[in-house]
């Protein structure tokens, strides 16, 4: 299903296209799909808060890949300059996992338990942004113990620092988005692949597509409008813009909110770059 020029996937039409990439036909393995993904999440978070302006990053991983994408992610933050810390409480002994835990050990990047978060100062005062690598399009249900105490953390209700969504928002339903809504309320969501279905309930002013591996023959068969990638870019920002060109819907490179090209935050002062107008205001929003 295309929206604003952009396909919106199912979790099981995301399963699929996963199943599709790694096997015979296409030939990928995980830890390149991850890496790659992983990459985009970095790149995507270094574009929105830039390192002099939000040096410190604490990336929540889960269980899963979409855990394994923080775990990658956490590496590129910290060879982008940032100062990282990692909590990773539900550990996958696998050989994937554990060689980017260990990648992350020898670079001398902390690992913070669940607990010490819980018990500890406000995630505002230690670090500048959060990223959100608990749960992707895999996540059922309510959130079980120790997650259930971590996306307390990132509710609105308790104020935390920006946060960067890994697919989609941890503790939202993968196809109907923040039912409740009163879900976390991420500013940057980066979405894998294709965004999810429940994308379609973010807010937030900045939305991404990340994960620039599809070939045009998946792309093709599973009917997926993908945002144009420039250069050697490793994310495209998504929103649906009339092009310079005139002709309907396109995508602009560049920070764009409402439509609006906005400056670019590595070009605003750290203040300005720290608050992105137009917050999850949803007074603003003409599509309601
Ligand atoms: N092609 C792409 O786009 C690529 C996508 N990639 C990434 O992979 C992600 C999908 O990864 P995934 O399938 O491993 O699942 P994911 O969502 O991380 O979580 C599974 C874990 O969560 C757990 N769990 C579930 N519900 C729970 C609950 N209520 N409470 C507590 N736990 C719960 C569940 O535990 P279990 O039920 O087994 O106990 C399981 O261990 C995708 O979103 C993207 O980020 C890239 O890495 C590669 C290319
Ligand atoms: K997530």
């Amino acid at each position: 299903m295309a929206d604003d020029g952009v396909s919106f996937v199912s979790a099981a039409q995301a399963k699929e296209i996963d199943e599709k990439l790694m096997g015979p036909e296409f030939g990928f393995s995980i830890d390149q799909l991850m890496e790659l993904a992983g990459l985009s999440v970095a790149s995507a978070l270094c574009e929105v808060y830039p390192p002099r302006s939000h040096s410190r990053v604490l990336v929540l991983c889960g269980p899963g890949n979409n855990g394994g994408d923080g775990l990658v992610a956490a590496r590129h933050l910290f060879h982008f300059g940032y100062e990282v810390e990692v909590c990773y409480p539900k550990r996958t002994d696998r050989p994937i996992y554990n060689g980017l835990v260990t990648q992350l050990s020898t670079l001398g990047i902390p690992f913070v338990d669940a607990e010490t978060l819980r018990g500890g100062d406000p995630l505002v005062t230690t670090c500048d942004v959060v990223v959100d690598a608990l749960f992707g399009f895999s996540f059922t249900g309510a959130p079980r113990a120790p997650f259930d105490a971590l996306l307390e953390l990132l509710n609105p209700h308790n104020s935390p620092p920006p946060i960067v969504a890994v697919d989609i928002p941890s503790g939202w339903s993968v196809d109907e988005g923040d039912e409740s809504g009163e879900g976390m309320r991420p500013e940057l969501l980066v979405s894998l692949t294709a965004p999810k279905l429940g994308a379609k309930t973010f807010k937030g002013p900045h939305h991404f597509v990340g994960g620039r591996f599809v070939p045009p023959a998946i792309a093709e068969e599973f009917e997926l409008v993908l945002p144009q990638y420039m250069g050697s870019d490793q994310c495209a920002r998504v929103s649906g813009l009339l092009t310079p060109g005139g002709g309907g819907f396109g995508f602009i490179k560049g920070p764009t909110m409402g439509g609006v090209l906005m400056k670019s935050p590595a070009n605003e002062s750290a203040e300005e770059a720290k608050r992105p107008p137009g917050y999850w205001d949803t007074s603003s929003d003409e599509d309601e």
